[in-house]
């Protein structure tokens, strides 16, 4: 059997974390033959609440989990690292603004990027959740100087996991039946979730999206706005922020980020721009990526039209704020 491979699991005591942990435990992130070390991070004051899930974690009896590490120092957490999910953030609650949550919150990952940078494995992969994600994931790289920025990255798959069941719902079809839903820009509401580029499989036959649902208002006005609004939607009912569903989408993105992506097929991602498609260089955009061999590149060549040119810039500008203010809480 292979070494085990260190996986990160930062906010561990939390209710993305609950999910999460019991997905990867099972191998359905890293496969059925790879076994793993679980080092959980969390704040000192969370360490019982750490320490009941790391009780509930050995009873799952799981043959994968070789060993369980429970700790409140982030350096303890990141040695020799393979992997981390960023997760240990507030989140946004009712009547609370992203601006609050920028302030809360981007200090933890300049000072966990600083931990990943003295003790993690150069080639360790990071997908950031945390929130504003985008803005997180490019702090904690530039405080990891050490660690190339292409590993690090931040979590746009449940916007386009929720874009991909809004199309499947309103065609009728199976859900993995739409493919190639493209996430441009920040994980917000200024992000672009693009079905221009998309197709579904309809009785055995491939068309695009825009031809199957034939009605451009929907897919330009309703849809977008929905995939947009979804986070929000879920606060408002749940009085808690997405859990199950983000915890899925952090298994897809790391998943698909060691095992790649399917032939043609792209998935959407935050990573940090080249300058790809006239977005900023240094910002952590969401762009369409294919991997292969662990290693993530732009789709490039996608038409672009004045209505997707406009939404892309929008959703730029935003993360070009963010990152200023961020900046300067950092320097602070
Ligand atoms: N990118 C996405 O699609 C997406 C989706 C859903 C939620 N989120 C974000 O994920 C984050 C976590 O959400 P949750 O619902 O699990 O929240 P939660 O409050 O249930 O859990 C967060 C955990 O992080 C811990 N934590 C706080 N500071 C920490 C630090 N410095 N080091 C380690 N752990 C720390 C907390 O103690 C807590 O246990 C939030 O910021 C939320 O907005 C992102
Ligand atoms: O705070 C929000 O509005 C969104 C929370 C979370 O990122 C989600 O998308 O469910």
């Amino acid at each position: 059997m292979a070494e085990p491979l260190k996986v990160v699991v930062t906010g561990a005591a939390g209710q993305i974390a609950y999910s999460l942990l019991f997905s990867v435990a099972k191998g359905d992130v890293f496969g059925p033959d790879q076994p793993l070390e679980l080092l959980l991070l969390d704040i000192t004051p969370m360490m019982e609440v750490l320490n009941g899930v790391v009780m509930e974690l050995m009873d799952c009896a799981i043959p994968l989990v070789k060993n369980i590490v429970a700790t409140d120092d982030p350096k303890v957490a990141f040695k020799d690292a393979d992997a981390a999910f960023m997760v240990g953030a507030m989140p946004r609650k009712e009547g609370m603004e992203r601006k609050d949550l920028l302030k809360a919150n981007v200090r933890i990952f300049k000072a966990q990027g600083q931990a990943a940078d003295q003790v993690a494995k150069k080639s360790i992969k990071i997908i950031v959740v945390g929130n504003p994600a985008n803005t997180n994931a490019c702090i904690m790289s530039k405080y990891a100087p050490s660690i190339p920025k292409a590993n690090f990255t931040c979590m746009t798959r449940l916007d386009q996991n929720r874009a991909q069941a809004q199309i499947a719902s309103k065609l009728g079809v199976s859900n993995g039946d739409v493919t190639n839903v493209i996430i441009w820009g920040n994980h917000s509401s200024t992000q672009f979730p693009d079905v221009a580029h998309a197709s579904v499989n309809i009785n055995g036959k491939k068309v695009t999206v825009p031809e199957a649902v034939k009605n451009d208002n929907y897919l330009k006005n309703e849809f977008i706005k929905t995939v947009q609004q979804r986070g929000a939607a879920v606060i408002k009912a749940r009085k808690l922020s997405s859990a199950m569903s983000a915890a899925k989408a952090a298994c897809d993105h790391m998943h698909d980020w060691f095992f790649g992506t399917k032939g043609n097929d792209f998935v959407s991602m935050g990573v940090i721009s080249d300058g790809s498609y006239g977005i900023r260089e240094g910002l952590m955009y969401s762009y369409p990526v294919r991997i292969k061999n662990k290693t993530w590149s732009i789709v490039q060549g996608l038409d672009i039209n004045q209505f997707a040119r406009e939404k892309m810039d929008a959703t730029a500008a935003e993360l070009t704020e963010e990152l200023e203010a961020a900046l300067a809480e950092c320097e602070a």
